[in-house]
């Protein structure tokens, strides 16, 4: 006892803190143990440091490593976690929490204010507008009708027919160049196919062909605004720069001027009649929203999102896609057999919506491989009501105090499905690794395979999922087939390996069947957390040695 006084006379400070320290984390514990709503779920960072700081620590490393910071949220605290103010928002992980997210009725976890809120704050459609109920009653069910399968027949024709027309330019090119070779940057080319095919398929060709035309007063066109949009899209989705401070920041400047061009040819494009445009989901909402009374110039801005969703990921995801195909000879192979079997080049009728989603399997296959690799998809909710959210998992270990934690009315709860793709014991030994026949599941008896292949398209959510889930979805997946389809039997590509000084722009990555350090792909562009498909890092490429197939 006597020691035990000197001490504490001794170490004074030192003791009283620790004693602070232990009464805090006690009365947390009696708190979490006795509160009436039942456990909460875990706070990012260390318990110590205040809330706010907590969030600055979680948003910083957000933005410079995705990966690196979800994985390690998973790791230390479990199926969710909390993130503090500034980002305020609760992020659901594992597969089975995020399926119950996707699974919880809207009114409990509804998208609807999300979906309202971004229209007006991203896309700056007036908010009496896009919070109108004929949003909720009419426009969006006649979106989603617009992009079911059933209806994509046309826009795939069209899109076929402008790829068609820009991989017959770039074999013209081939065949005229000197020693029948040209070198091309992979996702810079793709990139401009998709753009004019995916634009002519669901707005037609007159918008294509305005699309780089200045309007007067304006200094970016369609196309230049819809990038530089693009660019400042992270920061405007964020919500944290206050519209009154837009012209203050640049890049939100000028983003909101890119945006403001997009939506004002579309406003003329609709003003005329829409020119070019006979049918379709483009056509429709048009209606609904004029017939609703909306002006041309609010048209303009609602039709502004649709042409954000067409060209924000699918030109992305295929250059992602062609990166690790190009590398992989095997693939490369079977790929040419599989599109030669299906006749798929035949005749100028034999490609269509039905013939590559019947016929391209293993096309179907690197596809979602890729998606599974290279997006990062956040479903966004708010919590209508207070309630309990069940998010046991036999697999991830949380605290461990209890399967459920309690949610607050007006909470965000974000089903972040990119620390999943990356961990679940469903893709394997190395989850990282890209096997563009894993969702072939060859070898496996057929009534597995039917059931394992139906689990592997569900927990891969690249389109994310529930209420929100991607609606360019088989849209998206066919505009990538197309282009295997025409692509890979008429060029022989080869990848050239980056100059020494630029290495550090780029990752090796790992493909199956292919030696690690041999393939390699541009750095990722960060600060993108969610968006959906990664972009190659700002200024990076992929540079493809084109001659023609024998
Ligand atoms: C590979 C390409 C694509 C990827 C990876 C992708 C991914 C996504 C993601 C992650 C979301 C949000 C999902 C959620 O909140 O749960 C989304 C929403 C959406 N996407 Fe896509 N997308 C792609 C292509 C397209 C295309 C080509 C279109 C249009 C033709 C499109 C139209 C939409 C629309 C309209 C929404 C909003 C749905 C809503 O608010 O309910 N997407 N997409």
């Amino acid at each position: 006892m006597d020691d035990f006084l000197k001490f504490s006379q001794e170490h004074h400070p030192l003791l009283s803190f620790a004693i602070a320290l232990s009464s805090i984390w006690f009365l947390r514990a009696v708190w979490r143990l006795w509160s009436p709503k039942g456990p909460n779920a875990p706070v990012y960072g260390p318990w110590y440091l205040p809330s706010f700081i907590r969030g600055m620590i979680a948003m910083v490393k957000l933005g410079s490593d995705e990966d690196a910071f979800l994985l390690d949220c998973l790791n230390t605290y479990g199926p969710i976690v909390y993130i503090p103010w500034p980002m305020a928002q609760y992020f659901v992980m594992t597969s089975s929490a995020i399926n119950r997210v996707y699974a919880t009725p809207q009114k409990t976890l509804s998208f609807l204010p999300i979906r309202m809120g971004m229209q007006a704050s991203v896309f700056g459609t007036n908010h009496d507008v896009a919070h109108g109920s004929f949003m909720t009653t009419q426009a969006f069910p006649a979106h989603a009708k617009g992009m079911a399968t059933l209806r994509l027949d046309e826009p795939i024709q069209r899109f076929i027919q402008v790829a068609r027309g820009q991989v017959e330019k770039l074999k013209q090119r081939v065949v005229s160049s000197p020693n029948g070779e040209v070198t091309i940057d992979l996702a810079q080319w793709i990139g401009e196919v998709m753009f004019d095919a995916g634009l002519c398929a669901m707005f037609g060709p007159e918008v294509v062909k305005r699309s780089e035309d200045l309007l007067p007063s304006h200094k970016y066109s369609l196309k230049s605004g819809h990038y530089i949009f693009d660019d400042s899209f992270p920061l405007l989705a964020s919500d944290m720069i206050p519209k009154s401070l837009h012209r203050f920041v640049e890049p939100v400047r000028e983003g909101v001027r890119g945006r403001e061009a997009v939506s004002k040819v579309l406003a003329k494009w609709v003003a005329e009649g829409l020119p070019g445009l006979e049918k379709g989901l483009i056509k429709d909402v048009t209606q609904v929203y004029l017939d609703c009374g909306v002006s041309v110039e609010e048209v303009g801005t609602l039709l502004l999102s649709d042409l954000w969703a067409l060209q924000a990921n699918a030109p992305q995801a295929a250059g992602a896609l062609f990166t690790r195909v190009l590398q992989s000879p095997h693939i490369v192979k079977r790929l040419l057999e599989e599109i030669d079997n299906a006749g798929l080049l035949n005749t100028e009728k034999a490609l269509t919506l039905k013939s590559v989603n019947e016929k391209l399997e293993l096309g179907a296959s690197c596809i979602q491989e890729t998606l599974r690799l290279e997006t990062s998809a956040f479903s966004i909710r708010i919590a209508q009501t207070d309630f309990m959210f069940d998010v046991s998992d036999e697999n991830v270990k949380g605290d461990g105090s209890s399967s459920a934690v309690f949610i607050p009315k007006d909470a965000r709860v974000v089903a972040a499905t990119r620390a999943a793709h990356l961990t679940d014991g469903l893709w394997g030994k190395d989850p990282e690794e890209w096997d563009g026949e894993r969702f072939l599941l060859e070898g496996e008896r057929e009534e597995d395979r039917v059931r394992l292949k139906a689990k592997m398209y569900k927990e891969m959510r690249g389109f994310g999922g529930g209420v929100s889930m991607c609606e360019g979805r088989y849209f998206a997946s066919a505009e990538l087939k197309v282009l295997l389809a025409l692509i890979i039997p008429t060029f022989d590509m080869q990848v050239i390996k980056p100059e020494e000084d630029k290495l550090g722009n780029y990752k090796p990555i790992k493909l199956k069947g292919v030696p690690f350090g041999e393939a390699f792909a541009p750095k990722k562009q960060d600060s993108r957390p969610g968006l959906g498909a990664f972009q190659f890092a700002r200024g990076s490429d992929v540079a493809v040695k084109v001659r023609l197939r024998e």
